[in-house]
This record gives C-alpha cells, sequence and structure tokens, in this order.
C-alpha cells in the first residue's frame, strides 16, 4: 500500500516562499488504479516527485508497504509527460528498454526475454534497433512505458503521462494502461489535468484543490471493469461521475480565487 500522510512541500529560494503542498493524505491500496486530478499548477508534479523519492518533503511522510521512502524505492517506476527528454536519443530501444534491468542487475538471458515482453506488450515488436528519434511521440510514449514495465514495478507512478501527443494516440495509450494493470496486477498512480481521462483510466479519482494543495474530495469509480473509449464515455454513469469532478475542481479554483 502507498500512503501519503500530512504532505507539506514548500520550495524556499532566497526570501522566496512557494507552498506547493499544504497537507495531503491519501491511500492507494495494492493493486488499484487511482488519479489524481487537479487544476494546472497544484503541485501534481511536486507530490510525484515525493512519493518518488526524488525530492523531499517539508513535512509528513511516504510509506510503500509500511517503509518510509528515503530515495527512490526499489519496487517503483515512473512514466514522466516528456518522453522527448526521458529516452536516451543515442539509444536503440531496446538498450533504453534494457538498461534499467542492467542497474537492477538482472541476468542477461533474463533481461533479454523482459525486453522482448515489454515491447510485445505494448505493440513494438519490431522497433527493436530503431532509435528513438526514428519514431512518432506515441510510439516513443510506449517505449517509455514499456522500460517500466519491463522494470516489473510494484507500482507505477504516471505523470501526464499523455499529455504530448494526440488525440487518438492518448485514446489508444489510455487503453494500453488499463490492459498492462489489469494484466500486471501493478499498482498504478495517474496523475492528470484531464478530467475525462481520470474518470475512464482510473478505479478511484482523488481531486486536489488548487495550490496550496489539499485533497478536495475522493470518488469511486463504479463503471464496469472493461471499459472502451466508445461505450465508456457514453454511459450516463460516465457522465454523472465526471460532472461530480468537473463540480469540485471548479469549486477548488473559487475557493482559491478569494
Ligand atoms: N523548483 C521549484 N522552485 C520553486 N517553486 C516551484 C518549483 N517547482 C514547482 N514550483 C511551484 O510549485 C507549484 C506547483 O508546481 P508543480 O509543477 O508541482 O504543479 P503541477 O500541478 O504539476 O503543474 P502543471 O499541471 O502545470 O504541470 C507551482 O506554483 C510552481 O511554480
Amino acid at each position: 500500500m502507498l500512503e501519503v500522510k500530512g504532505l507539506k512541500k514548500v520550495y524556499r529560494s532566497g526570501s522566496r516562499e512557494v507552498e506547493a503542498l499544504r497537507d495531503l493524505t491519501f491511500t492507494v491500496d495494492n493493486g488499484d488504479l487511482v488519479c489524481l486530478v487537479g487544476p494546472s499548477g497544484c503541485g501534481k508534479t511536486t507530490l510525484l516527485r515525493c512519493i518518488s523519492g526524488l525530492l523531499e518533503p517539508t513535512s509528513g511522510d511516504v510509506k510503500v508497504n509500511g517503509k518510509a521512502v528515503a530515495g527512490p524505492p526499489p519496487g517503483m517506476a515512473v512514466v514522466f509527460q516528456e518522453y522527448g527528454r526521458s529516452l536516451f536519443p543515442w539509444m536503440s530501444v531496446r538498450d533504453n528498454v534494457e538498461l534499467p534491468l542492467k542497474q537492477k542487475k538482472v541476468s542477461k538471458p533474463r533481461r533479454a526475454e523482459l525486453v522482448e515482453e515489454a515491447l510485445d506488450a505494448v505493440g513494438l515488436t519490431g522497433t527493436e534497433t530503431a532509435y528513438p528519434w526514428q519514431l512518432s511521440g506515441g510510439m516513443q510514449q510506449r517505449v517509455a512505458i514499456a522500460r517500466a514495465v519491463a522494470y516489473e514495478p510494484e507500482t507505477l507512478l504516471m505523470d501526464e503521462p499523455f499529455a504530448a501527443v494526440d488525440a487518438q494516440t492518448r485514446a489508444d495509450l489510455e487503453d494500453l494502461v488499463r490492459k498492462l494493470w489489469q494484466r500486471l496486477k501493478v499498482t498504478v498512480l495517474f496523475v492528470t489535468h484531464d478530467i475525462d481521462e481520470a474518470v475512464y483510466l482510473g478505479r478511484r479519482v482523488v481531486m486536489l484543490s488548487s495550490s496550496p494543495t489539499v485533497v478536495q474530495d475522493e470518488l469511486v469509480i463504479d463503471l464496469p471493469a472493461e471499459r472502451d473509449q466508445l461505450h465508456t464515455r457514453a454511459d450516463p454513469r460516465f457522465i454523472e461521475l465526471r460532472t461530480r469532478v468537473y463540480e469540485q475542481i471548479q469549486l477548488a479554483k473559487k475557493a482559491a480565487a478569494k
């Protein structure tokens, strides 16, 4: 289980202080898919960086399976928004996916297996020797997802991973994430500012307020587990849920403007 308790982050530079996160508390059960949604600048990236041990919180704590996070936790992988910057352009697709496995000291034959399985899972078999810059944006993001999946993480953090791809590719990648989540039984925390994406993907949606950020509300997404872009998004329950999330986010924005 991932536990975030009383998390606060204040950035300080000289005499300037920015309180990015005020007091965040929520949990993600093992094997759950939780979407975090909040307005732009509410501190979503700051939160994920604290969870992944890349940034030290000012106070509060993050625990994974009861253990406090201090530095990047071993069973965690992160997929960032900017695929262009997260892949090494001088390395082939295979080498990019394999690199974290080398760092994890996985044996060579097992690495080959994991890379092959992960590329197959994201529909990129045959691109092993290509370089990232020879692929489309959507394909590059698939490579980044394959790299995270090959690592066999217990927890997968995704920070607005589809913000930079076109709408059709985005829909395909959303379905890919749900498929991988169901197949691999991994715990997923998915951050997005897109309300429809959060409701479509999540089993739960945690709504954040504007900065200084607190948890505004939480919602269980009681849509069927089998989802598809056409029918799920037209389901009256989907529309009800997205309206609830939208209203909460609007309330958060109004409260912040006062
Ligand atoms: N290194 C930093 N130093 C000072 N302030 C920072 C730093 N990083 C972020 N901030 C501030 O903290 C707040 C939250 O930023 P953050 O990037 O976490 O938000 P976000 O929700 O991910 O934004 P967006 O949705 O626009 O990507 C913002 O006010 C931002 O200006």
